[in-house]
């Protein structure tokens, strides 16, 4: 069962590389949420920031135990759906493709180019197919959002940035670093596919905030990347994420008013109700259950 969304925000967090540790909220407390697509990352800890509500998980799992090609996608975005969050931002380690997007700045990601594989990139399959919109993948209200108030925390932010996803978990060559500059890329990661579209299926407006910590390995005269150099960027910017958190909940609109991400799987769904699989399809009751529920 899933029912339309109210008027008050409820914003899913997931932490990655540097954000482990999870962030402040007041009255947090850790939550048992199952999903019937597995396990999470790990805990679900929800709490209020300036009066709204949070949700976080660690995209890594406690002391970051899970590398990206095993974080289990579609369970995170299963529980935050469960929990009843209204929209997601991603806080994710990237590396920069582009000059002007120096280490120590925030770039609001708002494309994606996903040269992941082996990944489960769908809720749906065999016996309920979907097929959802990603032309624009991300919200470009809650991108907006999280970018004014990450300029607020004293970030440099960009306003926009296509991600190169890649299958990790090695870093890139400097051949392959180079040709992803050259398709357009801006900044690169390993995650953020497919976070994004397991978020558009499941109606959740998705926004992520990328934290630049190297110039990956286009620059010649530039050592590869290491991964303790990553960290210690993403360490020394914590403060500014969690600046960033608590200015986004203090200037979020009073009241959220709704997005056609809100009803993505409106016109999605094709399987003919005689041809479906119960089984998938009680599987489905966070993701999609609004329009399954309408018969
Ligand atoms: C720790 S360096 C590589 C690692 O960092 C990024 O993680 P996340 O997106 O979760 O912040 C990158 O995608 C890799 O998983
Ligand atoms: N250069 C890079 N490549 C892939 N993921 C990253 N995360 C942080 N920096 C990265």
């Amino acid at each position: 069962m899933r029912a339309e969304k109210g008027s008050f925000w409820h914003i899913g967090v997931i932490g990655g590389s540097g954000l482990t540790a999870g962030i402040e909220l007041e009255e947090a407390q850790e939550i048992a949420v199952s999903s019937p697509f597995g396990e999470p990352s790990g805990p679900v800890v929800t709490g209020r920031l300036e009066g709204i509500r949070f949700t976080f998980i660690a995209r890594h799992g406690a002391g970051h135990r899970i590398p990206p090609s095993a974080v289990n996608y579609r369970a995170n975005i299963d529980v935050l759906a469960r929990c009843g969050v209204t929209d997601v931002l991603a806080l994710s380690a990237i590396g920069s493709l582009r000059e002007e997007m120096a280490p120590g700045h925030m770039v609001m990601v708002d494309q994606f180019i996903d040269r992941t594989h082996g990944r489960n990139g769908s809720f749906f399959g065999t016996g309920m197919v979907a097929h959802v919109s990603l032309a624009d993948p991300v919200c470009p209200r809650l991108s907006r959002l999280a970018g004014e108030a990450a300029r607020l925390a004293g970030a440099a932010v960009h306003p926009a940035g296509c991600y190169l996803a890649m299958e990790g978990p090695q870093f890139s060559t400097r051949a392959e670093s180079r040709m992803y500059r050259a398709w357009g890329a801006d900044v690169i990661g390993m995650t953020g596919m497919p976070e994004a579209r397991l978020a558009r299926e499941a109606e959740l407006p998705y926004a992520m905030l990328g934290m630049v910590t190297d110039y990956d390995a286009w620059r010649e005269d530039e050592a590869g990347v290491e991964v303790s150099h990553v960290l210690e960027v993403m360490h020394a910017n914590a403060r500014i994420a969690r600046q960033t958190l608590r200015l986004l909940a203090a200037t979020l609109p009073a009241e959220r008013t709704h997005s056609p991400i809100d009803h993505a799987l409106d016109h999605a769904l094709i399987t003919a109700a005689d041809a479906r699989d119960g089984g998938l399809v009680a599987r489905l009751d966070a993701v999609a259950g609004r329009v399954l529920d309408r018969g």
